[in-house]
C-alpha cells in the first residue's frame, strides 16, 4: 500500500470537478459561511519518488487537488527549518516599531519602485507590509544588517520548489515536464514578495487584514509564523480557514495558471481577517510570475469545441498594469480578460 501524506485519504477524492452545485454553494462570496474543511496536504518528495508507482499516485493526487481545490499545504519540501526561523526573525526585526521612519523611505514614489512599503490601519485593511522584487534581480532593503542575506537564502530555496512544482503540475496536465517553465519563461520569471505584519485585534481598526482578492502569476507560496485569519473561498462558495502546519508552505494557484490552462486549474479568492488574532502575525506571500514580456493566453491543448477560449491573451507586464497599478502592486486583472 502506497502511503500519501494527506489530511484526507486520496481515495476520498471521488467527487467529479463539475459537481460544484451542492447545497452549500452560496453564489455570493461575501456571505459569511466559514468552514474548517481541511485543506489538502501534498507531499513534495513523493512527486519525485524513485518508485514509479508511488510517483504516479502522488501526481494523480496533485491533479485532483489542483482541480478540486486550487490550493494546498506542501510538506516534505526539504527547506531547512533554519531558513524559516531566520526569515521570521529577520522580518520581525525589520518591522521593529522604533525604525518605522527608516521604512517610510519605501513609500510609493512611482511605477519604477522596486521596494514598496505601506501601513494601512483602516476598516478596509489592517497590515504593514513591504513588497520586494525577488526575481530575476532582487531588490532588498539594506537594513537590518544581514536581512537581505536571509531573504536571498529563503527565495533561492523557494524557487527550487516552484520549479519542481512547475514540472509536476505540467505532468498532471498531461504535458511535457518543461511545459509550464517554457510557457511562463520562469527562468526570467518576475517574482514579487509581500512581507506582511498584521496587528493583534486590539490594535486593528475593524476585522479586515487584507480584503478579497486573487493573485496574478503561476503560483503563490505563503509561509507564516502563526495561524491567524487567512481564509480561502472554495469552489463550493465556502470560506475555508487556513491552518498551515508548522513550516509547511501554502500553495495557491495564480491567475496565470488559470489562464494558461483555460480555467482547468483556477486561482481562488482569499482574504485575511484579523478580528480573532490575540497576537500579531507575520506572513510572507510570494507571487511567482511569468517573465514580464511573456504573452500568456490559454494554451491550444486546453481549447476545443467543449472548452472555448475563456480568456484573452496579454503580456504579464500589461496584465499587471491593466488596473492602473504598478508592477510591484501585482494586482489581478482577471475580470478584464475573461471572454
Ligand atoms: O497574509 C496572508 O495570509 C495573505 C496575504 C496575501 O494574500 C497577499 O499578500 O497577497
Ligand atoms: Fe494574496
Amino acid at each position: 500500500m502506497v502511503e500519501i501524506v494527506s489530511s484526507r485519504n486520496p481515495c476520498e477524492f471521488t467527487t467529479p470537478v463539475h459537481c460544484i452545485s451542492d447545497s452549500t454553494f452560496l453564489g455570493d462570496h461575501h456571505a459569511d459561511q466559514y468552514s474548517d474543511d481541511e485543506i489538502p496536504t501534498v507531499d513534495y518528495s513523493l512527486l519525485f519518488s524513485d518508485d514509479p508507482q508511488q510517483q504516479s499516485l502522488a501526481l494523480e493526487y496533485l491533479s485532483q487537488v489542483c482541480q478540486e481545490y486550487g490550493f494546498f499545504y506542501l510538506v516534505n519540501h526539504g527547506i531547512p527549518d533554519k531558513v524559516f526561523d531566520n526569515l521570521f526573525e529577520g522580518t520581525y526585526d525589520f518591522f521593529d516599531p522604533s525604525t518605522m521612519d527608516e521604512r517610510r523611505v519605501y513609500t510609493k514614489k512611482g511605477p519604477k519602485d522596486r521596494i514598496r512599503w505601506d501601513r494601512n490601519t483602516s476598516s478596509g485593511e489592517n497590515r504593514e507590509y513591504i513588497k520586494v522584487i525577488a526575481h530575476p534581480q532582487y531588490h532588498f532593503p539594506p537594513n537590518p544588517p544581514r536581512f537581505s542575506e536571509v531573504l536571498d537564502g529563503y527565495y533561492t530555496e523557494m524557487r527550487k520548489i516552484v520549479i519542481g512544482l512547475a514540472r509536476a503540475m505540467s505532468k498532471t496536465l498531461e504535458l511535457k515536464e518543461d511545459f509550464i517553465e517554457k510557457a511562463f519563461n520562469l527562468k526570467s520569471g518576475f517574482d514579487v514578495s509581500a512581507l506582511n505584519l498584521y496587528p493583534p485585534n486590539h490594535m486593528s481598526k475593524g476585522r479586515v487584514g487584507v480584503p478579497d482578492h486573487t493573485d496574478p502569476g503561476f503560483i503563490v507560496t505563503l509561509v507564516q509564523d502563526v495561524n491567524g485569519g487567512l481564509q480561502i473561498l472554495s469552489h463550493k462558495g465556502k470560506w475555508i480557514n487556513a491552518y498551515i502546519p508548522h513550516n509547511a508552505i501554502l500553495i495557491q494557484i495564480g491567475d496565470h495558471l488559470e489562464i494558461l490552462s483555460n480555467g482547468k486549474y483556477k486561482s481562488h479568492i482569499h482574504r485575511v481577517l484579523v478580528e480573532n488574532n490575540k497576537v500579531q502575525r507575520i506572513s510572507v506571500a510570494t507571487l511567482h510570475g511569468p517573465s514580464l514580456d511573456k504573452y500568456i493566453s490559454p494554451a491550444p491543448e486546453f481549447v476545443d469545441e467543449d472548452h472555448p477560449q475563456a480568456y484573452r491573451g496579454m503580456t504579464y507586464k500589461d496584465y499587471l498594469e491593466a488596473n492602473g497599478g504598478d508592477q510591484i502592486d501585482v494586482q489581478s486583472s482577471l475580470d478584464q480578460i475573461k471572454l
